[in-house]
């Protein structure tokens, strides 16, 4: 009997604007050890899509994960399993560590975890510093108001904080080094890829991209989106 993907979205519609839908139908389902690369034309609804997935926006259709529905599991704690990472933070107020500290503890009690919320923090921001060092950037910055970071900078440590939480199992990633240089980008790459095959929490990238060779450097699967839905490539698009 196959086993259950991870995640599965069944018929999934969305619309911006009353009546005029972004896509519809959308059927997709990610497995364990996937990393599922999002391309399509720039508007096409790629971010909208994953904000579907994470039940940040409205939209029709049904998503499931490890075969329950979101609601069914319980919204908020459904969002720390399958986590939503934008491309950039919006203004965020105080320093990454103060946001750090404040969702880790969030996160615990929304996850119904055992591990109590100033311990699961403590070992959230020793994880975060150490995977954001791996990507070049210098403790002192987790002290730095969010306004005074580059984009570069923000955009790894808003990364950096996804991972280190450690309860998502798929990550959804909104154009993760957008903001980056060549080499900053290829220590993100290579720091998420082998994390899937770790023996961390994580399970599955779905992973928007608009560099072709991004794609094929990460991706075990390709999807194309547009607004009649999605479809698979079996091999990487060139
Ligand atoms: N809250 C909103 N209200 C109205 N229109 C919206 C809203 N959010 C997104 N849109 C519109 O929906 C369309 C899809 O946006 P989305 O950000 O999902 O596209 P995308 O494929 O990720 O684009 P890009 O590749 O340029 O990042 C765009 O035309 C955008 O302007």
């Amino acid at each position: 009997m196959p086993s259950t993907p991870l995640l599965e979205l069944r018929n999934v519609s969305c619309s911006v604007e009353p009546g005029q839908p972004l896509f519809h139908d959308v059927n997709l389902s990610v497995n364990e050890g996937d990393i599922l690369v999002l391309q399509g034309r720039s508007g096409c609804g790629k971010s909208t899509l994953l904000k579907c997935i994470a039940h940040l926006v409205l939209h029709d259709g049904e998503t499931r994960y490890r075969g329950s529905t979101p609601q069914k599991q319980g919204i908020p704690s459904y969002r720390t399993r399958v986590l939503y990472v934008p491309q950039r933070p919006s203004l965020l107020p105080g320093t990454p560590r103060d946001f750090l500290k404040s969702i880790s503890s969030l996160s615990a009690h929304k996850a119904a975890s055992k591990t109590k919320p100033e311990a699961a923090a403590a070992r959230a921001i020793e994880r975060a510093l150490e995977i954001s060092s791996a990507w070049a950037i210098e403790g002192e910055l987790w002290e730095r108001e969010w306004s005074n970071l580059s984009g570069g900078e923000a955009q790894r440590i808003v990364l950096a904080v996804a991972v280190a939480l450690n309860t998502a199992e798929v990550l959804l990633l909104d154009e993760p080094t957008s903001a980056l240089d060549a080499e900053s980008s290829s220590m993100v790459e290579k720091y998420l890829v082998n994390e899937i095959h770790s023996d961390s929490m994580l399970k599955a990238l779905v992973w928007i991209t608009h560099s072709e060779e991004q794609g094929r450097r990460v991706g075990t699967r390709f999807i194309q989106l547009c607004a009649g839905g999605c479809t698979e490539d079996p091999t990487p698009p060139v």
